[in-house]
């Protein structure tokens, strides 16, 4: 295929820059210790200074990757399949969750929501950032809100983020992976204090899976 093929392609999101694949169990907020099948997208451009996955932010370094294919192969794993990035909507969502769907699959996206939501979702988990905030029309959609503690101002910031979600939002504060020793017991009190909140933590770290 000619690149401006592929490009048309990936901007019509009938292919997309896959960066990995996995079936692992869910680590994080509702759904953990859940299994489930991982789809990796990569491109991101929000910028968190401690993501965890900076490998995934360059687009051009993922294969573009027929979504007719990732479906196929995500099929032969599990019924719950979770769309994470990289940032996920950076792309039309459109045509991926089509045809989960149409196998009956079940559709969980990890999202920033930075960019227009796309995709028809069975669960969709927020996890807003300061830097490059979430547009207006996902917070009332937003199943989870899980917001990344790294410092004392991210609580205020939780709250605010909070106060835009739906009243049905299940909301969870989690630790930045290498300031979790610092902040859990901030956590801990914080969520004592309020508890509509709930503590998530990255489980899958704990157990050495992927
Ligand atoms: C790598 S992101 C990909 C999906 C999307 N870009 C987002 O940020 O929601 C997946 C999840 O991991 C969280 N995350 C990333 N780096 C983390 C870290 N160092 N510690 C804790 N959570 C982290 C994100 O906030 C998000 O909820
Ligand atoms: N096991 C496992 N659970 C996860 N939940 C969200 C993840 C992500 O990177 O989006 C993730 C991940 O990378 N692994
Ligand atoms: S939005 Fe998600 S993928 Fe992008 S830098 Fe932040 S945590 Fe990483
Ligand atoms: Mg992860």
């Amino acid at each position: 295929m000619i690149k401006e093929e592929v490009s048309g392609l990936v901007a019509k999101g009938e292919m997309l820059p896959l960066m990995e694949e996995f079936y692992t169990i869910q680590g994080e907020g509702y759904h953990k210790g859940t299994a489930a099948y991982f789809i990796r997208v990569g491109g991101c451009d929000v910028g968190c200074h401690w993501c965890d996955v900076k490998e995934s932010w360059n687009a051009e370094t993922h294969p573009p990757t027929a979504v007719e294919h990732i479906i196929e192969n995500a099929a032969k794993h599990s019924d719950t399949i979770v769309i994470t990035g990289g940032e996920p909507l950076t792309w039309d969502m459109g045509p991926l969750t089509a045809g989960l769907k149409a196998r009956g699959l079940k559709t969980h996206i990890e999202t920033s929501g930075a960019y227009p939501l796309t995709g028809t979702w069975d669960w969709i988990c927020l996890s807003p950032k300061k830097i490059k905030l979430p547009l207006n029309d996902i917070y009332e959609k937003a199943d989870e809100l899980k917001v990344i503690i790294y410092n004392q101002h991210d609580f205020a910031f939780a709250e605010e983020q909070a106060a835009k979600v739906n009243t049905d939002c299940i909301l969870y504060l989690q630790p930045e992976w290498s300031r979790r020793e610092k902040m859990i017991p901030d956590i801990v009190n914080f969520v004592m204090k309020n508890p509509r909140w709930k503590v998530s933590l990255q489980t899958h770290k704990y157990l050495n899976i992927p």
